[in-house]
């Protein structure tokens, strides 16, 4: 049985092998994954977050929307009512939203509200047509945004790309959402692919009315979590409900403008995938 991954690019034989194929990611520099093993802890915005901040210093920056069956960035850049078009050779053109590349696959079906249910090849599939049959250009980062967990679509695309590769893992500070994230610095261990921190996302919440900080989801989660991996814990972004309304407005860039807290924070996250 032929032990070849399809991946040219990490593969040992390169250079040697009659079957290489040319990089599928030939023209991207750096590929951020944005994992995370446990849902609604705020992988999409932190993602959406991060391009945005490399976009505004200068960087050429894709955002590739992995999660099919929840995507989220159309609703964060208020496109969802938009959808993408084609090339004549049949390449798709990507959004140009806030200086960011979007690709998502809500942006290409037909009834945005419409369930995807596909099994594992045909994911595959997609993700690799999402990877190579999209007129990304000359991209300094294509950050990705995956759906919570180590399942086919992390899989196949840590498989797929081709390009030098890091992640970065968001978690809430509590147990349950630890015990996710530990999977996933066990996956990207064992597909190899560096970790370049954890952001600890609802980090506390400064009450408006008495200043008062509350540690809604525990405390110190991230922190351990990281010393425990051996790994940087990058950022801790407060619970903040007027980032959530805008977010949910379809007004990210601006809530990240406004949020002092979450725009310095992010912009150490855009430090450590440099
Ligand atoms: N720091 C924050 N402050 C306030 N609201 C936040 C923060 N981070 C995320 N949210 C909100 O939490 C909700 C879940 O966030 P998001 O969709 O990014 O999570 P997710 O981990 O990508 O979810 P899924 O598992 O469904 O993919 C959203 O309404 C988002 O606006």
């Amino acid at each position: 049985m032929s032990s070849c991954s399809g991946n040219c690019g990490s593969c040992s034989s390169k250079g040697s092998c009659s079957e290489e194929k040319e990089p599928i990611l030939k023209s991207v520099k750096k590929a951020v994954l944005v994992l995370s093993g446990k849902g609604g802890v705020g992988k999409s915005t932190v993602a959406a977050s991060l391009a945005v901040t490399l976009a505004k210093q200068g960087k050429k920056v894709g955002l590739l929307d992995v999660d099919f069956h929840g995507p989220s960035q159309p609703t964060l850049f208020n496109v969802s009512h938009l959808r993408m078009s084609g090339t004549a050779d049949n390449k798709m053109v990507p959004l140009e939203v806030a200086g960011i590349k979007l690709v998502s696959i809500g942006l290409l079906l037909d009834n945005s509200d419409g369930a995807v249910i596909w099994r594992g090849p045909v994911k595959m599939g997609v993700i690799k047509q999402l990877l190579e049959e999209v007129e990304w250009g000359e991209l300094d980062y294509l950050v990705l945004d995956f759906p919570p967990g180590t399942g086919d679509e992390s899989l196949s695309a840590c498989q797929l790309i081709d390009c030098p590769k890091c992640a970065v893992i968001v978690t809430t500070p509590q147990e349950v959402a630890l015990a996710d994230c530990r999977k996933c610095l066990d996956f990207c261990n064992q597909v190899e692919v560096p970790v370049a921190g954890i952001v600890e996302n609802m980090s506390g919440f400064v009450c408006p009315d008495c200043g008062h900080r509350h540690e809604l989801f525990s405390s110190g989660g991230g922190a351990r979590l990281a010393a425990a991996a051996g790994v940087q814990l990058l950022a801790q972004l407060p619970l903040e409900p007027v980032f959530l309304q805008q977010c949910d407005a379809g007004n990210l860039v601006d809530g990240l403008a406004d949020s002092r807290i979450i725009s310095s924070e992010m912009e150490r996250v855009a430090s450590a995938v440099l």
